[in-house]
């Protein structure tokens, strides 16, 4: 049986104290894995993620976090040139990787040459390789690759990634990288990863903020049961996940969750 995740909800009145949350937090997880394994693999979103990422970027963290032992991956990507205004790897270049000194080749964006079915071969591919032989990659109990930490992000309808609800690929359980076409985000082609390689993280920090995600919260953290389930409510690690909400998302109308979410909070 999978270990139940152990699953942590911090909610903070502004977005901004949110980044600075979240600063410490990956922070500290940099210095644990670099300590222990002398690498540290973060896989990234796209979206406002990347903005509520900035504090990184600045001391202390600018300055005390070991960039040079950082592998940048993604959770999913559109499929257009690196260089497009859509690309998932420029928001993130133009947002934190071309403000701290990470290795050129420890960023692993994908093929932006190749289609969408090449590019999710090709960048599944590449994990395999980096699994097990070195030490950038560990591998989960169920063969799956274990990042170190995950950066989710969500949408107002609760996706992850560029896995959507409703969507077939929600139920992959073999590929690690998978494609679709008709993403109802735009723009509509798109790699992601599944769910078994999401759910094999060691840490999973899901970022929302903002009051259109807060019915998609209230309905992931709420006492509702709803059978169909919502692409965020099927995130579950083997490792730990933590929410981080401002109250805008957490706002939800529900006002017992929100003092539900409220109490947890005090229990982080
Ligand atoms: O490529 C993408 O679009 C993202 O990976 C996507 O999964 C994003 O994280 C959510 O849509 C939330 O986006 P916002 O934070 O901008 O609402």
């Amino acid at each position: 049986m999978a270990a139940t995740a152990e699953k942590k909800v911090q909610v903070f009145d502004t977005e901004d104290e949110v980044a600075v949350s979240l600063a410490k937090y990956i922070a500290h997880l940099s210095e644990k894995f670099c300590k222990q394994r002398g690498a540290f693999s973060v896989v990234l979103s796209g979206g406002s993620l990347i903005e509520t990422l900035r504090k990184l970027v600045e001391p202390p963290y600018i300055g005390s976090v070991d960039w040079s032992k950082w592998h940048v991956f993604w959770l999913d990507e559109r499929v257009v040139p690196k260089t497009h205004k859509d690309s998932n790897y420029k928001l993130a270049y133009d947002g934190l990787l071309s403000k701290v000194p990470i290795l050129p080749g420890n960023v692993y964006a994908i093929n932006d040459a190749l289609s969408a079915e090449g590019a999710a071969d090709d960048y599944e591919t590449r994990l395999k390789r980096l699994v097990g032989n070195t030490n950038v990659l560990a591998v989960s109990a169920s063969g799956f690759p274990k990042f170190d930490l995950m950066l989710l992000g969500m949408g107002p309808d609760g996706h992850v990634a560029s896995l959507f609800p409703g969507h077939h690929l929600l139920r992959e359980n073999k590929r690690w990288v998978t494609f679709i076409k008709d993403s109802p985000k735009p723009p509509p082609v798109r790699i992601t990863f599944t769910f078994p390689v999401i759910n094999s993280s060691a840490y999973i920090a899901l970022v929302v903020t903002g009051a259109p995600q807060a019915k998609a919260v209230q309905r992931a953290l709420g006492k509702g049961q709803n059978s169909d389930k919502l692409p965020v409510q099927m995130v579950s690690p083997e490792g730990e996940l933590t929410w981080f909400l401002d109250r805008d998302a957490a706002s939800g109308r529900d006002k017992r969750m929100f003092r539900w979410v409220s109490k947890c909070c005090l229990c982080v």
